[in-house]
């Protein structure tokens, strides 16, 4: 029988309601996994209680520290996988964190709950369930680490929350699902690729993030650069990546500080284009030194650049990190 680690971070997965019917934290990684006697037969379970938390609450900091907690049990050749609990507001970025930074062939996968485990039609207990089944297949070996919800499996990468409520919360961006979860079987769709793996024994969070809007006050990238206190900054521009030309200076005096600038988009599919040459004004923005991020959300490309700043990495090292999702 194969042996599945559950490590519980909390979310709303492990919340049940308080006498105002308000979720709040309840529910140890123990006590859920004993609400699904059905698990008996399918595995031995291990539980690790790292946290208990609504998922707002969780850092990068603390995100680093469960990939230590995540790369030390899969060394263990007596665990076969791991099944992690967590909110679901926060899980695409730990979910982008574990999968560039775990480098194995056994499954990660990360699942949560859009309903407290007290509420009517709760969906936590059948999500738990169905992380176990995925994790327990050898087909779910090399895959990098997988998101399982509401009978969907997601690749960590495209993954992102789209709904605020629906059970049916999370979505792959640029492709469908990975694969489902039925009552019978595990299916996979298509093969995942493997994410580049970040070698770090160290994260530096000083990157600021900045969304563009029309209109945008410029004010704000000149504060954050001024006050010295950012190595990164990410900007989510317009569409395939343009921002009013108004900015550029203050881009510019970020980068001659040292600060390294990651242009995401706040479209939720597609990548940023060196395409249009209004949109920087006469100025390309790729040969200021603006770093065009490949195909990921801006919060995820946050959490690369927080990895790669705390490496060892070269400048043209990070630049090709961001060639790829
Ligand atoms: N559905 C959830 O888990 C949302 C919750 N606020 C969390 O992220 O912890």
């Amino acid at each position: 029988m194969k042996k599945i680690k559950l490590i519980s971070t909390g979310g709303t997965i492990a919340m049940g309601e308080n006498k105002e019917g308000k979720l709040i934290p309840k529910f140890t990684g123990k006590e859920l996994i004993e609400s699904i006697p059905e698990l008996e037969e399918m595995c031995e379970v291990e539980v690790n209680e790292f946290c208990n938390i609504d998922s707002s609450q969780m850092t990068p900091e603390r995100m680093f520290k469960l990939a230590q907690l995540v790369k030390e049990e899969i060394r263990n050749s007596d665990i076969d996988g791991i099944v992690i609990t967590h909110g679901t507001d926060t899980l695409q970025e730990t979910a982008y964190m574990l999968n560039v930074l775990i480098d194995s062939s056994k499954p990660v996968i990360i699942t949560g709950a859009m309903r407290g485990a007290t509420e009517l039609g709760s969906d936590g207990s059948a999500n738990i369930y169905q992380a176990f089944k995925v994790a327990v297949k050898e087909k779910s070996k090399d895959q990098g680490v997988l998101v399982v919800l509401n009978n969907e499996i997601h690749t960590a990468h495209l993954l992102t929350k789209r709904h605020t409520t629906n059970l049916a919360a999370f979505r792959s961006t640029n492709s469908g699902r990975l694969g489902e979860v039925t009552k019978e079987e595990v299916n996979y769709f298509y093969k995942t690729m493997p994410p580049k793996n970040i070698k770090t024994d160290a994260i530096n969070t000083k990157v600021a993030f900045v969304k563009i809007v029309s209109g945008f006050n410029s004010t704000i990238i000149d504060m954050l650069v001024s006050n010295n206190e950012f190595d990164g900054l990410i900007i989510e521009a317009f569409g395939s990546g343009t921002i009013p030309n108004y900015i550029l200076p203050s881009l510019e005096r970020a980068l001659n500080k040292g600060m390294k600038v990651v242009l995401t988009s706040r479209c939720l599919e597609g990548k940023v284009h060196n395409t249009y040459a209004a949109a920087g004004g006469d100025k390309d923005l790729e040969e200021m030194g603006v770093i065009f991020s490949d195909g990921i959300s801006g919060p995820k490309a946050r959490i690369k650049l927080m990895l790669l700043l705390g490496g060892d990495y070269k400048d043209e090292e990070i630049c090709d990190f961001f060639k790829e999702a």
